[in-house]
């Protein structure tokens, strides 16, 4: 039977962990209460206590904009925490499973990007999100480091839930069309962990170790998307105040934020589709699996 500690287990993906990873074995859950990833002791004490055969660390300093202003906590857990993890891991033999963004790009690019293209975040989250996949890298563990975009879940905050709160208090929206991405649902993202883990454990020599692209196929604009969830609110029964059509595009410049978010943040999926055999969806399948969830009474 395989230990699996699971770190983060409260956030977007980390709730979905705890669901689709019971599958694989004996699974210790914790999150902020039991393990704070700012404290590399506690971290340490928890890894060596429980000697897990896998880690996951679904936990991050996830505040983007936030994180301008706060580099050294987002760096402490996005880039220090996930070190000690790799540390730890490659002195015990674990499989390190971990996280990281689109946001380590600059968005310059024209099409995808693929795993090996140049990597230059334009934010203090982005910068540290590319540390720690550089420290897990450099470490010599088992691992697999997922890039995912624009995650959502049901449960936890995120843009969709956002567009849907302001929804129902304005009459119009304005919201940023020139940034392309996936949205990519954080049911999604488990359910490939645990296939990839099992590929991972079963046949090693089949799932190099190594950075994946992991986003749902096709590709929007947070203004597309924000239309889509609030035109798939409507037509499952919400009252809204704000119409479909009274979602107004605006450029990035003129939405200011401390934090830079890339132009293009669409990432090739080639690379896990063929090395763990599996399909990815297009991003509406979960997202309107998601509205339909949180809008039944
Ligand atoms: N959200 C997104 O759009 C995207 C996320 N990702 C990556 O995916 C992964 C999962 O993200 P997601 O589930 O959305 O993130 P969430 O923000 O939903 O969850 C992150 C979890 O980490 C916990 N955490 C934060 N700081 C600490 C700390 N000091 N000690 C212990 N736990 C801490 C949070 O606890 P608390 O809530 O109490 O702070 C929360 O439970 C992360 O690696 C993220 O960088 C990648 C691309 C997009
Ligand atoms: C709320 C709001 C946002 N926006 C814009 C700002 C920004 O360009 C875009 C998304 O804003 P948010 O702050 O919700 O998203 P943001 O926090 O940038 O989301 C990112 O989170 C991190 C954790 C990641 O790793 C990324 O993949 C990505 O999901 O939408 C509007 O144009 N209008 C609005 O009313
Ligand atoms: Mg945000």
């Amino acid at each position: 039977m395989k230990k699996i500690l699971l770190i983060g287990k409260d956030g977007q993906v980390g709730w979905e962990l705890q669901r689709a990873l019971i599958l694989l074995g004996e699974i210790k859950a914790v999150d902020v209460a039991d393990c704070d990833l700012t404290n590399p002791d506690q971290l340490k004490s928890l890894i060596r206590t429980y000697n897990p055969n896998v880690i996951v660390n679904a936990a991050a300093y996830t505040a983007v904009d936030k994180a301008e202003s706060d580099e050294q906590v987002a760096n402490a857990v996005n880039a220090i925490a996930p070190q000690i993890m790799a540390e730890e891991a490659a002195l015990s033999g674990a499989l390190l499973i971990h996280y990281s963004t689109d946001y380590v790009f600059d968005g310059t690019k024209a099409g995808f990007y693929a795993e090996d293209d140049v990597t230059h975040p334009l934010s203090v989250y982005g910068a540290t999100k590319l540390a720690g996949e550089i420290a897990i890298q450099k470490s010599g563990c088992e691992h697999l480091i997922f890039r995912t975009s624009w995650v959502f879940a049901a449960r936890g905050a995120n843009f969709a839930k956002t567009m849907l709160k302001l929804a129902k208090q304005r009459e119009e929206l304005k919201v940023v069309g020139d940034q392309f991405g996936a949205p990519t649902s954080a049911e999604l993202l488990a359910d490939v962990t645990a296939l990839c883990i099992r590929q991972k454990l079963q046949a090693p020599s089949e799932s190099p170790d190594g950075v994946y692209h992991l986003v749902a196929n096709g590709e929007t604009t947070w203004h597309a998307y924000a239309r889509y969830v609030i035109k798939t609110a409507i037509d499952i029964g919400q009252d809204l105040k704000c119409l479909p059509e009274n979602v107004i595009s605006i450029p990035a410049s003129d939405y200011p934020v401390p934090a830079k978010r890339p132009q293009n943040s669409k990432l090739n999926t080639s690379k896990i589709r063929i090395t763990f055999g599996i399909n990815l969806p297009d991003w509406q399948y979960h997202a309107h699996r998601m509205l339909s969830e949180i809008l039944a009474n």
